[in-house]
């Protein structure tokens, strides 16, 4: 990667726990160099960023649309709703849960829009940043690839309704897996395991499976397969989690997420 990957320069609206996460990724990776990335926040300078020298800051996001090439709206998703950039033909790429690509055109007016998701994970090159941006050219197609390989993985997703899903899967991070990793903890101390001992355990577990299933290309069902015919312990855990209602539990939390979305995507009255 080098410090051409993103042309001109980038504006990045919001530098919080997502923003700050990306524009992280983006220095580390060179796709640009802190001396063309203007970055605005409320309450300017902010976390990490403020310490890299270079970086332009304003609280002003008129300042950014208008001074940058490719403008990273990564603010709360109501303040991104609110917002009327004078973005031109600028490219516009948004990591905001829930807004639409129909609510970018009216927030930036912009023809060259990109609807993302990512996560905080990014800053550590780990995030899953899928995008959904019909008719964008091959060029900025390979912008908006740049910067979401810095972040991890990324793919194009063939309908804007996916962008929603995984906000609600892949969005969170640790998110939904660190409410499993909670109740197995919550387990193991009720069964009288100190609870630092409980907290490192399942945590060196998290980080084994994580590896595990990202380093193969079997999907999670091969492996909890591969346990049922073992027909050891685990397998009687297996069939009790089954039991009790676990894919169901999983599927409604993360279809409650998704219709969050689409609450904040719904056209406005
Ligand atoms: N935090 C997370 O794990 C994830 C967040 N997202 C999305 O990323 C976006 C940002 O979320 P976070 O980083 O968590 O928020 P945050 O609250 O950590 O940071 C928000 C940033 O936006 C700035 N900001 C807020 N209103 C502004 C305005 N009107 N003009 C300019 N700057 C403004 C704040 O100063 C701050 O820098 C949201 O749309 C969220 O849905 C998506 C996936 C994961
Ligand atoms: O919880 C949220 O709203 C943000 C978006 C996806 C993950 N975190």
């Amino acid at each position: 990667m080098t410090d051409d990957t993103v042309p001109g320069r980038l504006g990045l609206i919001g530098c919080g726990q997502l923003g700050g996460a990306i524009a992280g990724a983006l220095l580390r990776a060179g796709v640009v160099p802190p001396l063309r990335l203007t970055i605005c926040t409320r309450s300017g300078p902010a976390g990490p960023m403020a310490e890299v020298a270079g970086i332009v800051w304003t609280a002003d996001p008129q300042a950014v649309a208008q001074g940058c090439d490719t403008l990273l709206l990564a603010l709360p998703p109501m303040a991104g709703r609110a917002l009327r950039l004078a973005a031109g033909g600028r490219l516009v790429i948004s990591v905001m849960a829930g807004v639409t690509l129909a609510q970018l055109a009216t927030i930036s007016g912009s023809p060259r829009r990109v609807r993302a998701m990512s996560n905080p994970a990014a800053q550590s090159g780990m995030a899953y940043s899928p995008f959904y941006a019909p008719g964008l050219s091959d060029a900025d197609r390979a912008v908006t690839r740049a910067v979401f390989d810095a972040c991890g993985l990324t793919d194009e997703v063939p309908e804007e309704s996916q962008m929603d899903v995984f906000t609600a899967v892949t969005g969170p991070v640790p998110g939904f897996v660190a409410y499993v990793a909670q109740c197995m903890q919550e387990y193991a101390q009720s069964q009288g395991v100190a609870p630092d001992t409980a907290r490192r355990a399942v945590a060196q577990l998290f980080r084994a499976a994580g590896t595990l299933m990202a380093d193969s290309e079997r999907p999670p069902a091969a492996f909890v397969q591969e346990m049922l015919d073992y027909a050891g312990t685990t397998a009687a855990g297996l069939a009790a989690m089954q039991a009790a209602g676990l894919p169901a539990a999983v599927a409604q939390g993360l279809e409650a997420a998704r219709q969050r979305c689409l609450t904040i995507g719904a056209p406005e009255d």
